[in-house]
């Protein structure tokens, strides 16, 4: 039957921030039993020592709402190293101390090759891609260290407010093992500051960094952590405005074209979220204006991303409709 009116869509448009009609403890429920059917896919970041044995054997999931409320399921309350997931607080601050200042030491482009890549800091001179990848968060942690007196404890106390929680912390182990590994990211820190684009002594820099990588949280923790991107920057959690609407939202827009590195375009494709992932494992996402979320599954694929977080959300958008595309 042709549309009523020449040019109107056939469907109704449905409000796509309505999730009164969501049963979200059963879709959990549905994501977590075919999750766990596929226990074992991929492998653990096996070039950090501490990661390498990781068991697959647990998968958590939590959300968060605009209003605060929470649902998870399976090892939503268990730790693990949040790895990269650290880098969208690390870019809120530094956007926070500098605005639109920082793109002047980063760039803000997807870079189509791994999180650990330096080919192209040559061609660009020390400025990277963008702010997800490991050189990115290097001169982004730079950033931070000219920016705070204390940056480590501002960092911490950045997280703690927006989680809502005063005791996470770095786990030592994790980080002493990323120092003793840690070949490409000394190289890469001491390449962009060949460039001049890293202002403080390369080892503060790799110290700061190596902290952030270690934070240990849960999947609740991390949702809670992000529900601020959610919400036009104003967090639930503390009451504090973060970040403006509009900074939010270019938050959002990063994770959405460089939070899972170079397979940003297929998640794009597959989950249709911004979305930032770590090598612990866990992924976070962002429904904006909708809700947060995190997934947790410590085997990776190829690219660095979690097996089946990325699995997890894919079926969470397939069953809510809740893509922004
Ligand atoms: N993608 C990641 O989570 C990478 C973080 C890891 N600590 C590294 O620097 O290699």
């Amino acid at each position: 039957m042709p549309p009523a009116t020449p040019g109107a869509a056939r469907e109704p448009i449905q409000n796509q921030f309505d999730i009164s009609g969501l049963d979200l403890p059963d879709i959990l429920g549905t994501i977590n039993d075919e999750v766990r059917e596929r226990f074992g896919e991929g492998k653990p970041a096996d070039y950090i020592d501490a990661l390498a044995n990781v068991p697959l054997d647990r998968f958590g999931m939590a959300l968060v709402t605009r209003d605060g409320d929470v649902h998870e399921v399976g090892d939503a309350r268990e730790a693990f190293s949040i790895q990269s997931i650290s880098k969208v607080h690390t870019v809120t601050m530094a956007l926070d101390a500098l605005g639109d200042d920082l793109w002047e030491r980063v760039d803000r482009e997807p870079s189509g090759d791994p999180f650990n890549s330096l080919i192209q800091l040559e061609y660009e001179k020390g400025i990277p891609r963008n702010p997800f990848m490991n050189a990115g968060a290097l001169v982004v942690a730079d950033v931070l260290l000219s920016a705070h007196e204390r940056p480590e404890q501002a960092l911490v106390d950045f997280v703690r407010a927006r989680a809502g929680r005063v005791d996470i912390g770095a786990d030592d182990v994790v980080a002493k093992s990323e120092r003793e590994s840690g070949y490409r990211n000394i190289a890469t820190a001491n390449f962009i500051r060949s460039y001049g684009n890293i202002h403080n002594a390369v080892d503060d820099v790799l110290d700061f960094y190596f902290l952030q990588c270690s934070l240990s949280m849960n999947c609740v923790d991390l949702a809670r952590s992000m529900q601020f991107l959610a919400c036009g920057g104003y967090c639930g959690v503390s009451g504090q405005q973060v970040v403006s609407a509009q900074m939010s939202t270019r938050i959002n827009s990063l994770m959405m074209t460089a939070g899972t590195y170079d397979a940003a375009g297929d998640f794009a494709y597959y989950v249709g979220l911004p979305a930032k992932s770590g090598v612990g494992g866990g992924i976070v996402a962002v429904v904006p204006h909708v809700m947060s979320l995190c997934v947790w599954y410590p085997g990776l694929d190829e690219k660095g991303n979690s097996a089946l977080g990325k699995y997890a959300l894919h079926r969470f958008t397939q069953l809510t409709g809740l893509s922004v595309f």
